[in-house]
């Protein structure tokens, strides 16, 4: 993920390399399933900088981008309930981020005992005992004020009806079809490494959407508002909610400079979120000088 920062005081130019390996939580010592590293260059003179371990700031950077979003879009919104489908990485970083805007943080995960763990986790380290675990999705999501979907989900985890007036959603998840050309050359470039590793054609990270699949159900998207992180990697990577039919009302970034306005209270939003590169660029410049001053 190559990126650039334009700016002349806080300019950034980097790279970050990405892996996804989903079997990892499994592992006798699990890992991470996504683990990164940024290379930082000069913005200047294009000469490397630093190598920067990235798997924390995709998880923060992430988070943040969300929380971002969840701000832009309800401005004017008091949040009791946030509920969390997904009790790994980005579940887990999102309830520490978000924890101080909502009375109560419900967290499922389709493996209850994984969201046990996190909950207890975070509630030793909180005053208030905010954080519950639910067993039942649909339970964990109805009457929450904002949901955060991080899963690997295929099949739609959260249904439309489930949603309250008003209800925002940030989907994490980038696994909804992506465009044919696309997919078909990942898919070829990195079978064999796959296959050889155990992999079936359905589990490969690259190109796995052969099918429209997605957390969110189709008619989420439909009914709601739906922004994205960026238009034109959106355009590309969610071409399968365009073929929908799908509407994306605009990027995040020009709410924030004020030439979008926010969208109606009582209407539902979605930040469908992708990732940008130029968010892991600018905290690897963030960690670089802060390295530098230490
Ligand atoms: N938009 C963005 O910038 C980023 C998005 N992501 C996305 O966030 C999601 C979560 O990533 P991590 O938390 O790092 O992964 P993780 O592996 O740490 O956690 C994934 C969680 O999803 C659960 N899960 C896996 N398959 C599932 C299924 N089929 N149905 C229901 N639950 C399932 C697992 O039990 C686990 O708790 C992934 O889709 C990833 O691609 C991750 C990083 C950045
Ligand atoms: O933006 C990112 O770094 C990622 N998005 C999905 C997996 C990693």
């Amino acid at each position: 993920m190559p990126g650039y920062l334009d700016n002349g005081s806080f300019g950034a130019l980097g790279c970050k390399l990405v892996t996804v390996a989903p079997n990892n939580a499994n592992l006798e010592q699990p890992l991470p399933t996504i683990n990164a590293h940024i290379m930082l260059f000069d913005d200047a003179t294009g000469v490397l900088k630093a190598v920067i371990s990235g798997t924390e700031i995709t998880q923060w950077r992430t988070a943040a981008a969300s929380a971002v979003a969840t701000k832009h879009l309800k401005p004017s919104r008091k949040f009791e309930i946030l509920a969390i489908l997904g009790a790994g990485a980005q579940g887990r970083i999102h309830a520490i981020a978000f924890q101080h805007f909502f009375k109560q943080v419900r967290i499922w995960n389709r493996n209850r005992p994984r969201a046990e763990r996190l909950v207890s986790e975070l509630n030793q380290s909180s005053d208030s005992q905010e954080f519950k675990s639910f067993g039942c999705n649909r339970e964990c999501v109805e009457g929450a004020d904002v949901i955060v979907t991080a899963t690997f989900a295929k099949e739609a985890i959260v249904q439309l009806e489930w949603l309250k007036e008003g209800a925002h959603v940030n989907g994490e998840s980038r696994a909804i079809k992506v465009q044919d050309g696309v997919r078909v050359i990942c898919a070829e470039k990195f079978k064999t490494a796959f296959t050889s590793r155990g992999y079936n054609s359905e589990s490969f990270p690259v190109g796995a959407g052969l099918t429209h699949h997605s957390e969110l159900s189709e008619s989420i998207y439909l009914r709601g508002e739906v922004y994205v992180d960026h238009r034109t990697g959106a355009e590309v990577e969610l071409a399968g909610l365009k073929e929908l039919g799908v509407e994306f009302k605009g990027e995040i970034g020009s709410l924030i400079a004020g030439d979008l306005s926010p969208p109606p209270s009582n209407r539902i939003t979605v930040f469908q979120s992708l990732g940008m590169a130029v968010e892991d660029c600018a905290m690897a410049r963030l960690v670089y000088d802060l390295y530098k001053t230490a």
